[in-house]
């Protein structure tokens, strides 16, 4: 059997000219046009249009502040080290790398694993934490496109929440350590706040049943836990486009609020896997100069993207797949956040268990 592991990103522009952010944008939209009642798909294609209008010269500042995103060169840097890792094991397998929004297009893929005669795909998504508009969409995109080419039908399997992978909470524990020790800030001291800092997601996702938030919440505990850190708040980083609630409080909210008790703060993206525009201009700039306002100092946590350790926690993820035994054998059971055979996560309830 020739295998294949898809790796599955957000996307997001290198090279940031009005027109591929505008299409990048549009893509985005459309393919959270659920969150407004659109009456055929023409209409909702050009509500997407209309808002990637208007969001579209805020973020091509934002790109113009950091020259384009780090994001796609990190994929490409994480799906090479997880090709080594796996050759390192003795897997003959080939990874991919695939993006919600940019090219290389999840939309794509199908054809060139075709093409290379992959006769089985897993899907993992590099999203920590699981949600809607994220890693269920990117798989079930993988898996739509697949079933559109035609004379193709791969074997396919998907991972979707990892969060709760003891090397994922160490990895992101001593990143926070690491830089802590590195800036001589000790997280409990009274004079220092600690925020989690997560992407929102709409409510009207997390009233369809998504545990998001609570995924959200569960491992800002254990990391906490982990480095010793006793008091810390959670933010949300929203995108208010389309005048709908979404999660709350916002980052921004929570760290204008410690002003009057704290000289500093320190921020960890809690969300993501890579440096982008989200961490790059919404915390390190525009956080931080709200911060500033109101008399704090801020320290914003690197992301661990090339921490040694990921490569070989995705490919202990894999490794069932690879190697054919149960995935329950890792403590892999069918995700219930997509709720498909062959889909599996570290989240799914697990049954009562006897006194
Ligand atoms: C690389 C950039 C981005 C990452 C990574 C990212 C992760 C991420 N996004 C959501 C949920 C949503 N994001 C939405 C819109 C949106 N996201 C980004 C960038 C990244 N998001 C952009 C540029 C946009 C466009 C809107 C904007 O204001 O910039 C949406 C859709 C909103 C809508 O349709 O109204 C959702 C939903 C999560 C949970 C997440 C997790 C890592
Ligand atoms: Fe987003």
């Amino acid at each position: 059997m020739a295998t294949a592991i898809v790796l599955l990103n957000f996307g997001e522009p290198a090279d940031p000219d009005r027109e591929t952010v505008l299409e990048y944008l549009t893509r985005i939209f459309y393919d959270n046009a659920s969150l407004e009642d659109a009456e055929s798909e023409e209409e909702a294609w050009e509500r997407s249009r209309e808002l990637a209008q208007r969001r579209l010269p805020g973020l091509m500042e934002e790109y113009e502040e950091i020259g384009g995103s780090p994001l796609q060169g990190q994929a490409g840097d994480q799906a090479d080290a997880l090709e080594s890792t796996l050759a390192d094991r003795g897997h003959d397998v080939e990874i991919y790398h695939a993006m919600q929004f940019m090219e290389p297009l999840i939309d794509d893929i199908p054809a060139t694993l075709a093409d290379d005669g992959i006769d089985e795909v897993i899907a993992l998504p590099i999203y920590p934490l699981c949600g809607p508009s994220t890693t269920v969409s990117s798989i079930d995109s993988l898996e739509e496109a697949i079933d559109e080419l035609d004379d193709y039908d791969p074997a396919f399997s998907a991972v979707t929440g990892w969060h709760r992978a003891p090397t994922y909470n160490r990895i992101r524990a001593e990143s926070i350590g690491s830089f802590l020790e590195e800036h001589d800030l000790d997280p409990n001291d009274p004079d220092t706040a600690f925020v989690f800092s997560a992407h929102g997601t709409p409510m009207k996702y997390l009233d369809e049943g998504f545990r998001y938030d609570e995924y959200v919440e569960e491992h800002a505990d254990a990391v906490a836990g982990i480095v010793g850190i006793d008091d810390y708040e959670i933010g949300y980083q929203n995108h208010a486009n389309r005048g709908i609630e979404w999660t709350a409080p916002e980052t921004e909210e929570v760290v204008e609020g410690l002003g009057e008790d704290f000289e500093r703060v320190v921020v960890e993206p809690m969300s993501f896997m890579h440096e982008q525009s989200e961490t790059l201009v919404e915390l390190d700039v525009d956080l931080a100069e709200d911060a500033a306002e109101v008399g704090l100092e801020l320290y914003r946590v690197p992301v661990p993207h090339d921490d040694r350790r990921f490569p070989e926690l995705l490919a202990d993820i894999a490794e069932p797949f690879l190697s054919h035994f149960a995935p329950s054998y890792y403590q892999l059971r069918q995700c219930q956040c997509r709720d498909e055979p062959g889909t599996y996560c570290f989240n799914a309830e697990l049954p009562p268990q006897d006194a």
